[in-house]
């Protein structure tokens, strides 16, 4: 009966940007939109054809790696289904819709594709096999198999996103979607749409329906970046929906349920804004169930050297190295922007190098004066309390970089042997230190 209609369900479904398909039970396509046909057509009619056959032919396998086709999970459980695939080496976020029929049974299925961009689908595991980080991963494993709501706290570039994914791809909804909601900088109007959807004319330039992306997370996670900045009128709001499971479109009357799992993250004090009302109690106790910080790069320097590499390797410079002196200086530096900083570092190093090596020349210059901090002994400036390791480890690489003899000089001064001195700066990744053992020393 549908397919008379075919025109009108081509025209409907072009009121999507995305690439839109209207499938049939058995996988063959009744109706595709403009977006679907540019992406994935072959100059063919689509219609009648297997979905299957369409993507293979545009170079997308279904069901490769073993991932299974979400038509199979729409159909037996009537819910939205979701999946990633890749195409043209980008991922793809694959939502498949039931349309039921009078009796409440899927009889045809809307399928969305939306390309994530790369933050969002990166496979990358978070780097470093230091003391703080191998806390942090213990941390997120106990926490990624339960529901609860885990909170990421800590400093903006630290891996916040990055460790959202992880819990995700560890936990029991692996399978489903992992939708990133960015809340800085959203207007209420966009923050609602974003979240909730709206319908057709729910506001000037709601030319079509919108799935919101609580929707879209239903059996995966909702990952809520920047939860700080939620404006206090629409924290009641989210607070709603993760009480109830239920949300109403913008314009939209009939009650959505949804249900996801929730990461939040923020590099705000969130217990702060508690106290000074801008953020609401209610709702910090909702999403801080289970509250995991993730460390500065500068309390865990050890990392810097085995994450430079993996850096390195994934912005496409495998083989380039960092020159002794260039170590040295990352090792010194602070990194405000942490692990993203470092990223941008090396990314701009690695344009400005021909040869195999990045020199300090390479370096900004704000790296290449040997920061304050360095001059005076790390040891006597507290400004916070830090596990006795950490310290040591600190004026460990600030004696390295200002003691003018040799290590066994060195290791005298410091009442040390000097094998104990090899050990210690072993532990905290020291260059020279592999430097010198690598010439015997
Ligand atoms: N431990 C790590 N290992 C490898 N890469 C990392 C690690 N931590 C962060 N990165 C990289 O640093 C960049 C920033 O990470 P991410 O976006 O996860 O940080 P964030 O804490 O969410 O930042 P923001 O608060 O600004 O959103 C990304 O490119 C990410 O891949």
């Amino acid at each position: 009966m549908l397919k008379q209609l075919r025109p009108e369900l081509t025209s409907l479904l072009d009121c999507f940007a995305l690439p839109a398909v209207l499938l049939e039970a058995d996988h063959t396509v009744l109706a595709a939109n403009q977006a679907y046909r540019k992406q994935f057509g072959d100059g063919k009619p689509l219609q009648g054809r297997h979905c299957d056959e369409i993507l293979r032919t545009a170079g997308m396998l279904c069901d490769d790696a073993g991932n299974e086709c979400p038509m199979a999970r729409c159909q037996q459980s009537n819910e939205a289904a979701h999946a990633l695939r890749m195409h043209d080496g980008r991922a793809l976020q694959v939502d498949l819709f039931p349309i039921r029929n009078a009796d409440g049974k899927p009889a045809y299925f809307l399928e969305l594709l939306t390309p994530l961009t790369e933050q969002s689908t990166s496979t990358d595991g978070l780097v470093g096999q230091g003391a703080r980080m191998q806390e942090l991963s213990r941390a997120l494993h106990r926490a990624a198999p339960s529901d609860v709501p885990v909170l990421l706290l800590g400093e903006s570039g630290t891996g916040k996103e990055l460790a959202a994914g992880m819990v995700h791809r560890a936990s029991q909804r692996a399978q489903g979607a992992f939708v990133v909601l960015d809340c800085s900088g959203l207007s209420e109007t966009l923050f609602e749409s974003e979240l909730f959807g709206h319908e057709k004319g729910a506001f000037t330039g709601a030319h079509s329906r919108k799935i919101g992306l609580a929707e879209a997370a239903n059996g995966g996670t909702l990952f809520l970046d920047e939860v700080g900045d939620i404006p206090l009128p629409l924290q009641v709001k989210l607070l709603r929906l993760l009480e109830s499971g239920t949300f109403r479109r913008v314009g939209g009357i009939e009650p959505i349920r949804s249900r996801f799992r929730l990461i939040s993250a923020t590099h705000r004090d969130l217990e702060r804004m508690v106290r000074e009302g801008t953020f609401r109690q209610d709702l910090y106790y909702r999403i801080s169930t289970f509250p995991i910080t993730l460390p500065p790069l500068r309390e865990r320097r050890e990392d810097i050297p085995q994450l430079t590499e993996s850096l390195l390797h994934n912005l496409g410079y495998p083989r380039l190295r960092l020159s002794t002196a260039s170590l040295e200086l990352l090792l010194a530096y602070d990194f405000p922007g942490n692990v993203r900083e470092l990223r941008n570092i090396l990314n701009r190093a690695a344009l400005l190098t021909d040869d195999v090596a990045i020199l300090p020349e390479h370096l900004p210059t704000a790296l290449q004066q040997e920061p304050a901090t360095t001059n005076a002994s790390p040891a006597t400036d507290f400004s916070a309390v830090v596990p006795l390791e950490e310290l040591e480890a600190r004026y460990l690489r600030w004696a390295r970089l200002h003691h003018a003899g040799d290590r066994r000089s060195l290791a005298h001064s410091l009442g040390l042997s000097e094998r104990t001195l090899y050990r210690k700066l072993e532990a905290i990744g020291d260059p020279s230190q592999k430097r010198e053992s690598d010439h015997g020393g």
